[in-house]
């Protein structure tokens, strides 16, 4: 029978730094069989609306997610199957049509705003933490983000964060600091905050971590 892995849920606002943060984890284990996986993944697929009702849906609020079948698929992966995982289409604002394969593995981190919403999520993880950035370096970077990468307009990103962004970051993403092991203020900068959680990853694992020796190779 396989190990259960450790699952790592990494929180924050939108553009805290949650996806840097991880990767900074993988980087440090990649000699591991670890892996990320997005609650974004899981939005809910829209196919069968118009594209101008996908623009109604409030994105920021847990109903948008189909968090059963994220839990159903760490299932499937803890108990050692390989699951076919959704890619999101931000521009069409639904799910594509296409999947990717993720093996099972030793480590899985689990990166989304919501992912410390769900109670059922939270208990599977064995160690939880909220990427804390400021509201307004976190706008910022989202702007560049969506005009860069996500094909949004300058109007559109501040109507959607003032609209439904904020409003949903105070109502229940913040909220969720509580349920967390460890706050990192400033993410993927605060290399400390992250060597500590790298620390204690490999402890969990019974491996030595040399992060520090790898940053002066
Ligand atoms: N500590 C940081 N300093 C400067 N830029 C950062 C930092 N963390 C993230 N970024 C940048 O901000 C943007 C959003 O970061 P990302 O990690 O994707 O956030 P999230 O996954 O929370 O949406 C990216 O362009 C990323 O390069
Ligand atoms: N069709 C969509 C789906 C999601 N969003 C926004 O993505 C944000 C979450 O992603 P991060 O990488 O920023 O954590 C969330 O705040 C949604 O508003 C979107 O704009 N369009």
């Amino acid at each position: 029978m396989s190990k259960k892995p450790i699952i790592i849920g990494v929180t924050g606002g939108s553009a805290s730094g949650k996806t840097s943060v991880s990767r900074a984890i993988l980087d440090n284990f990649k000699n591991e069989k670890i892996a990320m996986i997005e609650h974004d993944s899981y939005y809910k697929d829209q196919s069968h609306l118009d594209f101008s009702e996908r623009l109604k849906t409030n994105y920021d609020h847990p109903f948008a997610f189909d968090t059963d079948f994220l839990i159903e698929q760490l299932k499937e992966l803890s108990e050692g199957r390989a699951v076919d995982i959704p890619i999101y289409d931000y521009e069409k604002h639904t799910r594509s049509d296409k999947t990717y394969r993720q093996d099972p593995q030793d480590v899985i981190i689990v990166e989304g705003i919501l992912v410390l919403d769900d109670k059922r999520l939270r208990d599977m993880m064995d160690i939880k933490i909220f990427v804390d950035t400021d509201d307004d370096v976190r706008i910022l970077r989202r702007i560049k983000r969506d005009m860069d990468e996500r094909g949004r307009t300058l109007d559109s990103v501040v109507s959607q964060y003032l609209s439904a962004v904020k409003p949903m970051y105070h109502q229940f993403i913040e909220p969720t600091k509580r349920y967390a092991d460890v706050i990192i203020p400033e993410g993927v900068s605060n290399t400390v905050g992250v060597d500590i959680i790298n620390t204690k990853i490999a402890s969990i694992l019974d491996i030595d971590n040399h992060s520090d020796e790898k940053e002066n190779v």
